[in-house]
């Protein structure tokens, strides 16, 4: 049984080109010319490109007293109608502490759920001698990345010591240590400060955030990481002093990559500073949204290549549940979504405003994450052999994002009201059709696979052959060129 994409234009990170694409089971068959098949899928005057990767989402995260509100049902439905085709969710260690058992119990709760394919982050929260064997159980278990949260005091931080400790693990693992990269000391003095002036609304939650906190978190990360030997990813980068960090570690040779969200990307903080509670609260995430200056700053780093790939740490809570931080901004849940908008707006605002080629597109949005989590050419491209996770991306579909339309379980929509100019036409998750435009489709709860991302040492031991080769070394001198001793 072959289908064929037919009459579309091909997309990949490098190149476009006009081709018919035939899908048997669920991987690519061919790419060509006048492809014959069983049945067909109509490209004509759209896009074929490979499946967007969001690499950053929290469903069903329990966090700040509360679970976020999207599920693993939602979230991928959501996803595969935005033309997401996998995601990679963070993974955070129970009461126990126990990884192993955290894997364990995403699985539980993922398994029956997701309609799209899925990977985990696992989240480094302490420091311990089974934190340390069980990451090995991690990477056998498929999942080769570790976050590291600098903020959130109290909770899920850890310390310097920790993170070089975690982070040389990692490099003998041939794991990818990831940062929020955001100096949670300060943080949560500034906090204190501003809520002790009075300030209890969710613009405190801006003010206590400032990018100078990122920017030296960031930098410290990156320390660390040279120090540890290992390459570094830093998640949800908002600010220029961040991907200035970033910047300067990639120009000095080190594997450091920057993940911009696509709020950061469009949305300002005049949202915090909103007359309307809910709607500042709703958008209350940390990083906080930045000014224009900063967004510039991300669009430029796209564009230039020192920030590789646009997320969304969809991390979704619904009105009520943020609103239990009405007294006091330090107890609204943070996050927001855009799981389903992604691919839409960064279609917009980037390739239809010339910021981005449409090749850019697809790197930002699904090769270079593929590359960097060492799931490439599996996920990520359009290619013989590779899964056949593809978007029929339609230029032409105009719409206006409305929470009363979309597929999240959120009451609201961080998005809502702003137009978007292209689509989805069809989603396709292993050669089966996850979604149609205008159809009415929904995939099966269940049908989607953990994807199994093995470890890649070669960033590691590469860096560690040169620093090996680098080293200080003693001058051996000649005696006579020695002065005798006094
Ligand atoms: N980003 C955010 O506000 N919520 C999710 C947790 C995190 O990624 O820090
Ligand atoms: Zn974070
Ligand atoms: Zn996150």
């Amino acid at each position: 049984m072959t289908t064929v994409i037919k009459g579309g234009t091909v997309v990949t990170a490098d190149r476009q080109w006009k081709a018919d694409v035939a899908i048997e089971g669920e991987t690519i068959a061919a790419i060509g010319e006048d492809l014959a098949g069983d049945s067909y899928i109509d490209a004509e005057g759209a896009y074929v490109i490979p499946g967007g990767i969001d690499p950053h989402t929290h469903l069903e995260m329990p966090f700040m007293g509360t679970t976020a509100a999207e599920s693993f049902e939602s979230g991928t439905f959501a996803a595969a109608a935005g033309g997401t085709t996998m995601l990679v969710d963070f993974c955070l260690p129970g009461a126990d502490g126990s990884i192993r058992n955290a894997i364990h119990d995403w699985h539980r709760k993922s398994a029956p759920q997701i309609c799209t394919d899925i990977g985990y982050h696992m989240a480094i929260t302490g420091w311990n001698e089974s934190i340390f064997d069980e990451m090995k159980d991690a990477v056998e278990m498929g999942v080769n990345s570790f976050k590291h949260f600098m903020a959130y005091k109290g909770a899920l931080m850890v310390e310097d010591d920790e993170m070089f400790a975690s982070f040389s693990r990692c490099r003998e693992l041939g794991a990818l240590p990831m940062v929020h990269a955001e100096n949670g000391d300060l943080v949560a003095a500034l906090q204190e400060k501003y809520f002790a002036a009075g300030m209890t609304g969710p613009e405190g939650h801006a003010h206590s955030r400032p990018p100078e906190l990122e920017g030296e978190a960031a930098n410290r990360a990156i320390t660390i990481a040279d120090a540890a030997g290992t390459p570094l990813y830093i998640v949800h980068v908002s600010c220029e002093q961040a991907h200035e960090a970033i910047r300067r570690a990639r120009q000095k040779g080190m594997r450091v990559y920057g993940e911009p969200l696509i709020q950061f990307l469009t949305l300002d903080e005049t949202e915090y500073f909103h007359p309307d509670w809910d709607h500042a609260a709703r958008r209350v995430m940390s990083p906080p949204f930045r000014d224009k200056a900063h967004q510039a700053s991300l669009w430029a780093g796209l564009q230039a290549g020192s920030l590789q790939v646009v997320a969304t740490d969809h991390c979704a809570f619904t009105t009520a549940q943020k609103r239990r931080g009405r007294d006091d901004f330090r107890l609204i849940p943070n996050g927001s979504n855009g799981l389903e908008e992604r691919l839409a707006v960064l279609w917009t605002e980037g390739v239809e405003t010339g910021r981005l080629t449409p090749e850019e597109f697809v790197a930002v949005t699904s090769t270079n994450i593929a590359r960097i989590l060492n799931i490439y050419p599996r996920k990520g491209a359009i290619a013989v052999g590779a899964d056949a996770d593809i978007v029929v991306w339609d230029p032409k579909i105009s719409r206006t994002i409305r929470a009363a339309s979309h597929h999240s379980v959120l009451d609201y929509n961080v998005f809502e009201g702003v137009e978007v100019t292209a689509q989805a036409r069809f989603t396709l998750s292993r050669g089966e059709v996850v979604w149609a435009w205008g159809q009415n489709s929904r995939p099966q709860p269940g049908r989607g696979r953990f994807v199994s991302r093995p470890p890649f040492p070669s960033a590691a031991q590469a860096l560690s052959r040169w620093k090996a080769l680098s080293a200080p070394r003693a001058i051996r001198r000649d005696p006579l060129n020695i002065p005798a001793g006094i």
